[in-house]
């Protein structure tokens, strides 16, 4: 069977929301006194936008092929990302079969090896590589998730990340990740608020309904040690990214530290097979969660996941929107999904990667079918009402 090649790639960039979901407006939950290792110095300690937490903006990637199909992807990566796949990447997409997606990773991730390897240009790696899949499947007429062997379940289960757990029991979800608000540098009486915190929505939540705490990277050993102490009395389920993710080792010896059934989670800016195995040999924790924007795309996702199951391990993606659905209810490791609660309060359901995309599946009481996926590519659109900018265009 011959199959289409490509003709033409394309990088965009798009201000507010979309896949940096953290360029909110002023008000958002998401940007109201998170700890963060910023957190340190009190003048970045209000708000995530003030130390830059939003300067990349979301890149959207359109690759085209000679039968005039058109396969899209969004991540975090903005004008950077964008000049990195209209200056670099696209000669490894030009004129190559649809098909060809394994090579295509390969040539990226080492021609670029030498200022890569994390960070932005994985995202930006991962975005192409998200396109290109779209791409395929819309060019086989089939949803992703049926070329990634198809579903192991009828439904997914979400929990709930955001301001309010207690909210996001009453619609349905299984559960309720909160933002860690207060840092070691704001001293014990930041910790008393911390857990009075968690004492709340406990109280609020019941006995069953999983809670959890998101550290995103703000915390050292020791604080971490005791605040996993602390929220044990009051059932926290897991406790997330405690640490910078270098320190492999920290998060080593957090796991030897935290209470028994406490689970210790990490790895959404964790990046590649590689980055994944070290997590994953040294006993980091008992979940990772691998964000498909910013890992490598489904192509390394499939590495990861397959070398986090040979571990025993848990993989629970991180946000992602509808590139991690797709994958998810493909896996037996992958029993539920993340969703980032986007509402400002939040006090109801909207689309993770809101206004960018159109489609884009929403769980209802907390669930969404497997149906619900059955559509061409990753069964989203772009939203024409959301001006794209191409800072790059080649020739
Ligand atoms: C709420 C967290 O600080 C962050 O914005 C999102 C995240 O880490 C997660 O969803 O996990
Ligand atoms: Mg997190």
């Amino acid at each position: 069977m011959s199959m289409p090649t490509i003709k033409a790639v394309r990088a965009f960039t798009v201000r507010g929301g979309g896949a940096d979901y953290h360029d909110q407006g002023a008000g958002h939950w998401i940007d109201d006194h998170i700890g963060t290792p910023m957190g340190k110095y009190p003048e970045y300690r209000q708000s995530r936008q003030s130390f830059g937490i939003n300067v990349l903006g979301t890149l959207v990637v359109e690759i085209e092929a000679s039968d005039g199909t058109v396969g899209f992807a969004v991540t975090t990566a903005g004008e950077i990302g964008a000049f990195i796949v209209e200056k670099h990447l696209a000669r490894f997409l030009i004129g190559r079969q649809v098909t060809e997606i394994e090579k295509i990773w390969d040539q990226m991730y080492f021609a670029t090896q030498y200022y890569g390897r994390k960070g932005v240009v994985l995202n930006t790696i991962s975005g192409v590589d998200l396109a290109l899949w779209d791409l395929l499947a819309k060019v086989r007429g089939e949803p992703v998730h049926a070329l990634l062997g198809g579903p192991v379940r009828d439904e997914l289960q979400f929990y709930a990340t955001g301001a309010r757990p207690d909210l996001a029991k009453k619609m349905g979800f299984i559960g309720g990740k909160m933002p860690l608000h207060h840092v070691p540098a704001e001293g014990e009486e930041g910790l008393r608020a911390n857990i009075e915190e968690l004492a709340t929505m406990r109280e609020r939540c019941g006995d069953d309904f999983w809670l959890m705490f998101d550290c995103w990277m703000s915390l050292d050993l020791n604080y971490a040690t005791r605040l996993a102490h602390k929220a044990h009395e009051y059932g926290l389920k897991w406790i997330e990214e405690c640490l910078s993710p270098d320190d492999y080792w920290g998060y080593a010896e957090l796991r030897r530290n935290a209470p028994k059934g406490m689970l210790v989670t990490t790895g959404e800016h964790e990046a590649t097979r590689w980055g994944f195995r070290m997590l994953l040999e040294m006993g980091c924790c008992d979940i990772i969660q691998p964000d498909v924007g910013w890992c490598g795309g489904i192509t390394e996702l499939i590495k990861i996941s397959a070398l986090a199951d040979a571990h025993s391990t848990l993989v629970v993606p991180h946000g992602s929107s509808v590139y991690s659905y797709h994958f998810v209810i493909t896996r037996q490791n992958s029993p539920f999904a993340e969703f980032l609660m986007m509402h400002p309060v939040p006090d109801q359901v909207v689309p993770m990667f809101t206004p960018l995309l159109l489609d884009e599946p929403v769980p209802v009481n907390g669930r969404m079918k497997a149906g619900v996926l059955d559509k061409p590519g990753f069964g989203v659109r772009l939203n024409p009402d959301v001006k794209l900018h191409r800072p790059y265009a080649v020739g």
